[in-house]
């Protein structure tokens, strides 16, 4: 199968269809995954409203005075706000130009699993900042559970193989501002540089604007745009790991505005991570000629790449 645009699924098909839509839905999504490392999902469960209500929730927050939002600021990067031109790209020399918030697991209060994510950090404005983002965070990684779940059949591991793996993960949810372009900015710098995403896979509340693009087999750059309503599944390195690369992690980056609109653009990416003992090993069903990578736990993996960063 050869694609010029990156697929887009019903996910409906999936979780209301009969057997035969659920198998050409999990066929769709590993061809789309093979050939991109990209899908766009649309008909999912994360409601209009609540993408409506995060989007104004994160645009309030961002443009709240620099000095209302340092206080957020944690030196590694895992927990609350990150300011612009903190994070560079594995291989880039140029900080990207945009500023984040991260929102990690919460775990029940005593709950002994407290204990091994940071905790997370809440500004007390704009109100309900807390409710919204971990209602999101819920929503998105629901939906991540059932994409992770379509994948397992083709891959021949049992279907709740990466869902367990991804239980209690260390996921984060990242909602990120782009600002305009500061004027007399080096111009090497970009938004977001070219980048593969760490995890299992992500699942990206695509942006109100245009800006994202993957690059493709043939060394192009292909925009990824959809309805913002829609839903963007990458795959990252985790997962490219565990199946030898046979699923990519394709690099991606967000290229500054081109139009002549030099607007703020806000988007939300969930990265779903294995909990931090998970083992990355390859699994049996991509081992052809041998696994190419050592097997190393979740939670070193991210460590090494977030130094790589400029996080840790
Ligand atoms: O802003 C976007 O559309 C993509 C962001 C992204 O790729 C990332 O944060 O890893
Ligand atoms: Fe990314």
């Amino acid at each position: 199968m050869k694609y010029t645009r990156v697929p887009e699924l019903s996910l409906k098909a999936y979780t209301d269809g009969d057997a035969t839509d659920r198998r050409a839905f999990e066929a769709a999504l590993y061809d789309g995954f093979k050939y991109f490392g990209f899908i766009i999902l649309k008909d999912h469960k994360v409601g209009h409203d609540l993408l409506r209500r995060a989007y104004n929730k994160s645009a309030e927050y961002f443009a709240l005075p620099e000095d209302d939002k340092m206080p957020f600021f944690r030196a590694d990067g895992q927990r609350g706000y990150t300011p612009f031109g903190r994070e560079h790209a594995k291989d880039s020399k140029y900080p990207d130009l945009k500023e984040f918030w991260h929102v990690g697991r919460e775990f029940p209060e005593g709950s002994p699993l407290g204990e091994i994510y940071p905790s997370n950090v809440w500004p007390d404005k704009p109100e309900s900042f807390r409710d919204t983002f971990l209602e999101l965070y819920d929503a998105l990684e629901e939906a991540g559970m059932v994409m992770l779940e379509a994948l397992a059949p083709s891959l021949d591991v049992p279907r709740d193989f990466f869902r367990n793996m991804a239980t209690d993960g260390n996921s984060i949810l990242r909602l990120l501002h782009y600002p305009p372009v500061p004027e007399g900015i080096n111009p090497n710098a970009i938004r977001a540089a070219a980048h593969e995403d760490i995890n299992l896979i992500t699942i990206l509340v695509a942006a109100n604007g245009g800006g994202l693009e993957l690059l493709d087999r043939e060394g192009n750059w292909l925009p990824v745009e959809t309805d913002p309503d829609n839903l963007i599944v990458d795959a990252g390195d985790m997962l490219a790991r565990v199946c030898n690369d046979k699923i990519p992690a394709t690099t991606h980056r967000v290229v500054n505005p081109q139009d002549g609109k030099n607007e703020s653009r806000y988007s939300m990416p969930f990265f779903m991570h294995p909990h931090s003992k998970a083992m990355l090993s390859c699994i049996e069903s991509c081992k052809g000629d041998g696994a190419k990578y050592e097997d190393i736990t979740a939670d070193a993996f991210l460590k090494q790449r977030l130094r790589e960063i400029g996080l840790a």
